[in-house]
């Protein structure tokens, strides 16, 4: 610094040296203020930028960088200014005034006012374009791109290290304004969000590593891992890491998930209403039909008997004229949950007929058999006493019974419907026969 004491020559004479070595040296000296504007600037920037000095005062060295690569410095740069502290090696690419890119390396200084308040920075900045060579718009392109992907893109070294990162994942990560790479992955996610070194291990033995789920932050990604070989030696020099944000996605896929789940409930729902009789939830005539059917060919087919029984409650319309309509559908339902308990095997099939009329199939059931089982229920019936006050007793009812033997079916010239009507109408006459024959009572016939 000029001695302020010296006489006024000898000071004009260091303020001249001072401004000789400032001019004649190779580096571009400056200064900015605290808001990073330039308030010294040395000629240099004329053969630098191809600004003069003029035209640089007043604005900032984001503003002479290409968008990306001033966004990308400027929060570097903040991270220093917020620690107020010196630095070095600060690489930064400028735009020069012909659109060359100018890649300089800066150096610099906190300056403090005599109050000791931070008042800005004095550094120098020095052309290395002609060390790394020019770069060609191909690269810069790439790079441009790889800075800007929505992708959060990151470059992981052997060490599970970051080399480096764009824009997109040093958000992801809350970064901003901090330098990632050097920094080791495992810092930002956890071994079991992501194992660097277990991925590494498979990585080199040739494994491919699939696509993983990453839930961070309330939200949803996938992140896709690639080996980066050596290109001579084919060694596994690192990785990359792509992590892209699929919450969308997710939702969209839990929400199909959600709907199918609710329309198999509908459906199951839906099927159940048109196999089942609402009002005592047993199968309904239209199960029955068809499992008549199916048990009548399979009758046929193994040649084991089959019983079909028709029951019919006694005097059910002077219940229903004496006790109302709603009373009638109770003991309906009390009749129906009588017949579901567990009176007949998980082979047979117990369903309401129509009306007070209820129809039971007897797979693999001979005439006896099934004589005994409705003797059973019609016993278990009369147990119950429901009161019938206009009846001789209580409810009670009339059963009919038909059983086809597999043997008689295998006859040919008997198809399968027929032998079902023919069954039907049999245990329907019996039932008749046991009405007639007094009700509260069990007929059997024999095809
Ligand atoms: N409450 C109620 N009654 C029904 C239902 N379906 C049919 N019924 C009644 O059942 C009665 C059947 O009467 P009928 O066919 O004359 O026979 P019954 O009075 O039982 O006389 P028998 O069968 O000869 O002993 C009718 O009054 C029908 O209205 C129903 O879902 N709920």
């Amino acid at each position: 610094m000029p001695n302020p004491h010296a006489s006024p020559e000898a000071y004009q004479r260091e303020i001249r040296r001072l401004q000789e070595i400032i001019a004649h040296n190779s580096d571009w000296l400056w200064e900015v203020d605290a808001q990073g504007r330039y308030t010294f600037c040395s000629a240099h920037s004329e053969q630098m930028l191809g600004y003069a000095p003029s035209a640089v005062l007043g604005r900032t060295p984001f503003d002479f960088m290409p968008p990306a690569e001033a966004e990308r410095v400027g929060a570097e740069f903040a991270a220093i200014v917020a620690q107020q502290r010196p630095f070095a090696g600060l690489i930064n690419r400028n735009l020069h005034a012909d659109g060359r890119l100018v890649v300089l390396e800066t150096s610099g200084i906190p300056l403090f006012g005599e109050d000791g308040r931070f008042v800005g920075y004095r550094g120098i900045d020095r052309d290395i374009t002609p060390a790394i060579g020019s770069l060609s718009p191909r690269m810069v392109q790439l790079e441009a791109l790889y800075a800007a992907a929505p992708v959060a893109l990151g470059l992981v070294d052997r060490e599970g290290r970051f080399v480096n990162a764009n824009r997109a994942l040093i958000r992801l990560l809350g970064l901003e304004g901090m330098p990632l790479a050097g920094q080791p992955v495992a810092r930002y996610f956890a071994v079991q969000q992501l194992d660097v070194p277990g991925m590494f291990t498979r990585l080199a033995a040739g494994e491919s590593i699939a696509d993983q789920a990453l839930p961070l932050n309330g939200r949803y990604y996938q992140v896709t891992i690639q080996a980066v070989r050596d290109d001579g030696l084919d060694q596994l020099i690192g990785m990359t890491l792509a992590i892209t944000d699929v919450t969308e996605q997710h939702r969209l896929r839990q929400e199909l998930a959600e709907a199918n789940q609710r329309m198999a409930l509908a459906n199951a729902r839906l099927s159940e209403l048109a196999d089942n009789d609402y009002l005592t939830g047993l199968p309904n005539r239209r199960r029955f039909d068809e499992t008549l059917q199916a048990e009548v060919a399979r009758c046929r087919r193994d040649g084991r008997a089959l019983s079909l029984m028709l029951l019919d409650i006694d005097f059910f319309k002077r219940y229903n004229d004496h006790y109302g309509h709603q009373a009638g559908d109770e003991c309906l339902r009390r009749l129906a949950q009588l017949l579901r308990n567990g009176l007949f095997r998980t082979s047979d099939l117990a369903c309401r007929y129509g009306g007070e009329e209820f129809a039971v199939i007897l797979p693999g059931l001979d005439s006896p058999g099934a004589e005994d089982v409705a003797e059973r229920l019609r016993e278990r019936l009369l147990a119950a006493a429901v009161p019938h006050e206009t009846a001789p007793t209580c409810i009670t009812a009339s059963i009919g019974i038909a059983t086809l033997n597999g043997s008689d079916l295998s006859q040919p010239g008997l198809a399968p419907a027929g032998s079902a009507t023919q069954l039907l109408a049999a245990a329907d006459r019996r039932l008749y026969m046991a009405k007639r024959g007094g009700r509260n009572q069990v007929s059997v016939a024999t095809l």
